[in-house]
């Protein structure tokens, strides 16, 4: 059986490590673009030359000529810019917006079977750029944040209960800002909802709270940190996990920015919400049950990410009438 082909735009802090996590995982043949002269090239030489101590193969390439994505079974994208410290995701949007445009018309042209995988902020409304830029199928065009938000929750929780990772379950939905939700009720520790773990006496109210605003902040928590740019390591780790139930049809229930058409009684939008992943890309999306606070606190959360769309759309406009 041939190998399959994983095309990363951008090749910068995240799309190097996707190289490095999707070789190793021998989940197909790299290639790497970017816009900076040279560089996905050396990145994909420095990788490629780990091989033979790694003990994996995968070929690794990288170029400044779009063509080079040509054919791809799945494209991830990381191209644009991440945040500074003080700054929001959301403020990224005049730049990566313009990025996200033409990456999806490169897509469009060179990989229109492929399974495209969004990383870049402000994520949510990223996505829905890519996606009509690209003109492929809403089902096969996702965005890689719920994944990420939902493993920072379950290593805080985990390390509150002083657990194993792989015993706590998590959910987090909505856009990928401020206003994600956690969602507390639908989260376990070896499958006993939190707020049970709350009367058993396991943790108290507080200390569950400030769990699920440090998660809500994780993002800008690793911004502050690192002062020049933003995580890379877990959200590679994340995207990774969405593409490998893709490749191999593993059919994981995964939260990610998924088109709704219809759903939780949105319409033509992107937003973090639970989804089968497989060999059709986004096969189902689950609607799962919400009690009152937590359908206020998602429509929050989609309130913000429409907002961003407008002004995308706001955008776009003045830019055809200038
Ligand atoms: N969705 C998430 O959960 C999540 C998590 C972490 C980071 N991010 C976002 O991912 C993006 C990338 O983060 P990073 O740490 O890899 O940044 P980075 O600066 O290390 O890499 C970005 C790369 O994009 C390239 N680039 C810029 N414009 C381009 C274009 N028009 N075409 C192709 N490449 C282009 C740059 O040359 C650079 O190499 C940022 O927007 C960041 O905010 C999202
Ligand atoms: O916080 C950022 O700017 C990057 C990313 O969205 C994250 O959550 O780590």
């Amino acid at each position: 059986m041939a190998r399959k082909k994983i095309a990363l735009v951008g090749a910068g802090q995240i799309g190097g490590t996707l190289a490095l996590l999707a070789a190793q995982k021998e989940l197909g043949d790299v290639v790497l673009f970017d816009i900076a002269e040279g560089m996905p090239a050396g990145k994909a030489l420095d990788l490629a030359e780990t091989s033979p101590v790694e003990g994996f193969n995968a070929s690794l390439t990288g170029g400044n000529d779009y063509s080079i994505i040509e054919g791809a079974d799945v494209v991830i994208v990381t191209a644009g810019i991440p945040r500074k410290p003080g700054m929001s995701r959301d403020d990224l949007i005049g730049i990566n917006s313009g990025v996200c445009k033409t990456v999806g018309e490169a897509i469009g042209k060179y990989a229109p079977n492929a399974f495209v995988i969004v990383i870049t902020n402000p994520l949510d409304v990223m996505v829905w750029v890519l996606q009509q830029a690209s003109g492929l199928p809403p089902e096969r065009v996702v965005g890689m944040a719920g994944v990420l938000d939902s493993a920072r929750f379950r290593y805080f929780l985990a390390e509150e209960f002083n657990v194993s990772v792989e015993d706590v379950t998590a959910f987090v939905l909505g856009g990928h800002g401020d206003t994600m939700v956690p969602l507390v009720r639908y989260s376990t520790v070896a499958g006993i909802p939190l707020p049970d773990l709350v009367k058993m006496g396991w943790t108290t109210q507080e200390k569950l709270d400030a769990i699920v605003q440090r998660t809500r902040d994780g993002g800008a928590e690793i911004v502050k940190l690192l002062k020049t740019g933003s995580a890379f390591y877990a959200p590679a780790a994340s995207a990774i996990q969405m593409a490998e139930s893709y490749l191999k049809d593993q059919k994981r229930v995964l939260p990610v920015a998924a088109h709704l058409s219809g759903q939780y009684g949105q319409d033509d939008l992107y937003v973090g919400v639970p989804v089968i992943i497989g060999a059709g890309g986004v096969e189902k999306i689950i609607e799962i049950e919400l009690n009152d606070e937590e359908k206020a606190m998602f429509q929050n959360s989609v309130d913000a990410v429409k907002t961003l769309v407008d002004v995308v759309k706001k955008l776009d406009a003045e830019k055809s009438a200038s």
